[in-house]
């Protein structure tokens, strides 16, 4: 994909599950572009929509129909060992539940996507991971395993991992879900900064008016569909359009 081009494209893209009378419409004829170094907020009532929108836009699933381009590549077309090698190349991701191996120690745990992609790592991103590492306040953590590191430092670490390879766009769901309010904030700084100065591509699934306040960007999903598609937002205006959704749907 050439630099400009958007880093994921949905275009008119349905997602059913199931058949007949039980089925169900989790995507709704959606187009949508997230351009490279936008930092987006999906948000939306539960059952809207979100999940199934990252899951595409992850590589994770196929649409039933419409088309989805990820880095370049249209995932609507690809099996699932493509789609596999995709993400591994392309997409970082940040759970809730942090997911780190409880063997591993921090820098290890970094280190993984490289060990599963089977590559070694070049000078310049040996020095990337070094940076990550300090800048996340991670460096005299490098060697403790997840089990002693506090909530905030676990979820540094699993950002840390999913920066590592420089993605070409970061998932997050929830990233903050399980912190308290001052790793909260730190956490969504530092995807902040990650987009503002080092130009990464993030999409994020909040139902927090105060996580999507850091984003440049509010995509809102009702019913299937996107019906809200906002710049930055202070808090009470995210939460009084939410209201507005949930009020109606
Ligand atoms: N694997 C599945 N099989 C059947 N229905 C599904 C499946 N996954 C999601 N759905 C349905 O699709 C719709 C959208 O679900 P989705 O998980 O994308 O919503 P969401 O906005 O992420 O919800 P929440 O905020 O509660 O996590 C819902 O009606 C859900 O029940």
């Amino acid at each position: 994909m050439t630099s400009g081009a958007p880093i994921v494209a949905f275009r008119d893209v349905t997602k059913t599950y199931g058949e007949g009378a039980g089925q169900v419409r989790a995507l709704d004829a959606v187009t949508v572009d997230i351009e490279p170094g936008q930092f987006t907020a999906v948000m939306g009532p539960s059952g809207s929509g979100k999940s199934t929108f990252m899951n595409l836009a992850a590589g994770l699933d196929d649409p039933t129909s419409g088309e989805v381009w990820v880095a370049g590549q249209p995932v609507h077309a690809l099996d699932d060992d493509a789609r596999t090698l995709l993400r591994r190349t392309h997409v970082g991701f940040v759970f809730q539940a942090f997911n780190l191996v409880p063997t591993l120690t921090a820098q290890e745990n970094v280190l993984l996507p490289f060990e599963l992609a089977g590559r070694r790592l070049s000078g310049d991103e040996r020095s990337w991971v070094d940076t990550l590492m300090h800048s996340l306040g991670l460096a005299d953590r490098a060697t403790h395993r997840p089990g002693e590191l506090s909530g905030g430092q676990q979820q540094r670490v699993a950002i840390a991992r999913a920066l590592a390879s420089r993605p070409q766009i970061v998932v997050a769901d929830e990233p903050t879900g399980n912190l308290d309010t001052r790793s909260s904030r730190e956490v969504l700084s530092l995807l902040r900064t990650a987009a503002r100065e080092y130009h990464q591509t993030i999409a994020m699934v909040s139902h927090d008016p105060v996580a999507a306040s850091y984003a440049d960007r509010i995509l809102v999903i009702a019913d299937g569909r996107i019906v809200g598609d906002h710049g930055p937002m202070a808090p009470q205006q995210i939460a009084d359009l939410l209201i507005s959704f949930e009020v109606a749907a």
